[in-house]
């Protein structure tokens, strides 16, 4: 039994990359890796892409929000889960805007509509240090790594964007039928990525419209990721294919990204949803 048997959750979504928000601010108690994979996986919980802990975690000031994917792994950056903690917190203040903390730094949201959040997502880091790559890569819009077997590559040269979390963008002229399922977690897996990478593949509609599908890591191929549409933004505006503004098509929907060019800062928007609560079992 753990100590979350017994414990409320919640469940959200953002554009249907689906959270269960676990709020331990007044819990003496963290969650591991076990307890998050055993969460996510809806054989043995809730089920979801990412479980997301809002805690009092040292030495961060405030709230901080932490991010576990399905595997387990606790990692420092998710959009679509910052515009749910925006939304919450702001509920909870009955504020119109809120700051809280992530391991990628802090977040600043603010409310556009009833449900739809647009939150401060940070400066893109570009050096291939940041990203991080093994080895080194000068220019990271184009970077020497092949999407599928060696000897026949389908896909290469795809760009690399942190924004709190690596990612990894091909640009395709067809998203929809590339398989990322089988190719997602050969590059999230490459050597190139020490931490490991989000995959992604974007097709340039306009200069103000991309489609994107992405592989997460440590979650799989997932409806919507906020900060893979941020990631590929800033990829195809380095690449002179969009403006610094667009809106990113993910299969659950759209958003708003922006790259803003006096802050260096990118812009998030979209839509949230609350889908209800409930109690971990006592046997948990
Ligand atoms: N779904 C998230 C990203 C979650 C973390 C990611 N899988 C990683 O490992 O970096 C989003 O909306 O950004």
């Amino acid at each position: 039994m753990s100590e979350l048997a017994g414990q409320t959750y919640l469940k959200m979504n953002g554009l249907g990359n689906e959270f269960v928000i676990v709020d331990l601010r007044k819990k003496n108690y963290a969650i591991d890796a076990d307890t998050a994979a055993k969460i996510a996986d809806p054989k043995t919980g809730p089920g979801c892409d990412q479980v997301i802990t809002l805690e009092k975690r040292k030495p961060y000031e405030g709230v901080f929000m932490g991010v576990w994917n399905a595997d387990g792994g606790e990692v420092d950056a998710c959009g679509n889960a910052s515009r749910c903690v925006g939304w919450l917190l702001m509920n909870d203040l009955e504020s119109k805007e809120v700051r809280f903390q992530t391991g990628a730094g802090e977040l600043h949201a603010w409310r556009v509509g009833d449900k739809r959040i647009a939150v401060d997502m940070g400066e893109p880091k570009l050096h291939w240090r940041e990203i991080p790559l093994a080895e080194q890569m000068d220019d990271t819009r184009f970077i020497d790594v092949k999407l599928g077997p060696i000897d026949k590559p389908v896909l290469w040269g795809p760009s690399a964007v942190n924004v709190g979390n690596p990612h990894c963008i091909f640009f395709v002229e067809d998203a929809e039928t590339q398989a990322l399922d089988r190719f997602g977690p050969m590059i999230e897996h490459h050597p190139l990525f020490p931490e490991r990478v989000n995959v992604s593949v974007a097709q340039v509609i306009s200069k103000h419209a991309i489609r994107l599908r992405v592989w997460e890591r440590g979650a799989g191929i997932t409806k919507a990721c906020g900060t893979a549409a941020c990631a590929a933004l800033v990829a195809a505006n380095r690449r002179r294919l969009t403006g610094r503004k667009a809106t990113v098509t993910l299969d659950g929907g759209d958003l708003a990204i922006e790259w803003r060019e006096e802050d260096n800062r990118i812009i998030m928007t979209g839509a949230i949803e609350l889908e209800g609560d409930g109690r971990f079992p006592d046997n948990f």
